[in-house]
């Protein structure tokens, strides 16, 4: 077990306190923050207050299953790590060392387009439970050679963010003039695409100016078309959170959607992602499967989105906070106590098999709502 000066590390908040005093401050601001005021920050976290769990007893619980199987692949946990652009930030090894943490606790690592490694290193380093997340750029031969180095690697899914037109306006960032350091960079594509990424600017943030120049802000849901056309691998829009744009994202053909408001690093005010969650299940209606990220801390968070609806729960902040902590076993730590956690509240609340996790384990405190 890793031991921090104050103890042992048992929860995922242990991590994050411990990484807190070895990454420098202006990427703690980067990994912390979210857009302007933080509101959809602190809702994300705090929606999960509002709900209590009904636990049911004598249902044989000798033996908790969360393993879980997502577009043919089995993954042994329904926590999964979700797409953080550059992990060196915070280790040299970055994403190798992260997919080497999620491998061994059989997680999914759904890498970012700005990853700091290579795909090829990254598949090299994992298990094979690997998806590829993209933004819409706006030269589309950066998606497509992209999308070709995945499929070769053996990367599984790909996971689409449509919630970054633009970067969100994070007040952390443009108040640090927050660039990406000189060795660390987003190696999968190409330098010059990346260029202002590395521009230090007191009062801007240079990944949200690079966004502005390089994103394609143009995009409907007409041109899904086009990326399906690409590749034969799922496609998963991440950044729903209406029952609009879940109907929408079915009637194109999306193959999953990532009910998320970004980790609240978007548009300060949306509503908390645990809020989001039940419309898109219903809209969605069982057509393919939701994921969620947002403010998952522990099991219990974990166990609540499930009971929602959704398939997968993904984590941002926190594998980062494993990885700054202890590299590959600090990913892997982190993972495994959230799953513990999960079996845990599982046994505890009498439901072992992720199929029995339904909207009957859950009740609004009194004054709330569901
Ligand atoms: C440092 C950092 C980098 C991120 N990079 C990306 C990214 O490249 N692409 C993306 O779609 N989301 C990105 N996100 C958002 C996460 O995928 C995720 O939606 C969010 O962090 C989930 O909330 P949580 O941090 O409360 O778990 C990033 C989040 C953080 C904190
Ligand atoms: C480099 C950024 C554009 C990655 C991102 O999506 C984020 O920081 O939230």
């Amino acid at each position: 077990m890793t031991r921090s000066k104050t103890g042992p590390v048992l929860t995922a908040s242990d991590y994050q306190h411990l990484a807190r005093e070895l990454v420098d401050a202006d990427v703690w601001d980067f990994i912390e923050g979210g857009a302007e005021s933080e509101r959809t920050l602190r809702a994300n976290v705090s929606a999960f207050d509002r709900l209590r769990l009904r636990p049911r007893v004598m249902t044989d619980v000798s033996t908790v299953d969360t393993a879980v199987s997502l577009f043919g692949a089995g993954h042994r946990t329904p926590i999964g790590v979700g797409p953080t652009a550059y992990h060196r930030l915070v280790n040299p090894e970055g994403e190798v060392a992260t997919a080497r943490g999620a491998s061994a606790v059989g997680a999914l690592f759904v890498v970012s387009v700005f990853a700091s490694r290579s795909l090829e290193d990254i598949a090299a380093a994992s298990d094979g439970r690997l998806w590829l997340h993209l933004y819409w750029f706006r030269r589309r031969e950066v998606m497509t050679g992209l999308i070709r180095r995945a499929e070769d690697a053996g990367y599984t899914a790909l996971v689409l963010t449509v919630d970054a037109p633009r970067i969100g306006r994070r007040w952390r960032d443009m108040r640090n003039g927050f660039a990406i350091g000189g060795d660390v960079a987003a190696v999968n594509i190409d330098a010059a695409v990346m260029a202002l990424t590395h521009h230090s600017d007191v009062g801007h943030s240079a990944i949200a100016d690079h966004a502005a120049q390089s994103f394609d802000a143009a995009v409907t849901w007409a041109d899904l078309a086009w990326l399906r056309s690409q590749t034969r691998l799922p496609i998963v829009l991440k950044g729903i959170l209406t029952a609009e744009d879940a109907a929408l994202a079915v009637e194109h053909g999306a193959d999953g959607v990532v009910v998320s408001n970004h980790g609240g690093r978007q548009l300060d005010g949306a509503v908390a992602s645990l809020e989001a969650l039940p419309e898109v299940v219903d809209a969605v209606a069982g057509a393919i499967p939701v994921l969620f990220d947002g403010g998952v801390r522990r099991g219990t968070d974990a166990l609540v989105a499930l009971a929602l609806g959704a398939r997968m729960v993904l984590l941002g902040r926190p594998p980062l906070w494993g990885l700054a902590a202890g590299g590959a076993d600090g990913v892997e730590g982190l993972l495994r106590t959230t799953t513990d956690e999960l079996a845990h509240a599982m046994a505890l609340a009498g439901r072992p098999r992720l199929a029995d996790l339904d909207r009957s384990v859950l009740r609004a405190r009194p004054g709330g709502e569901l």
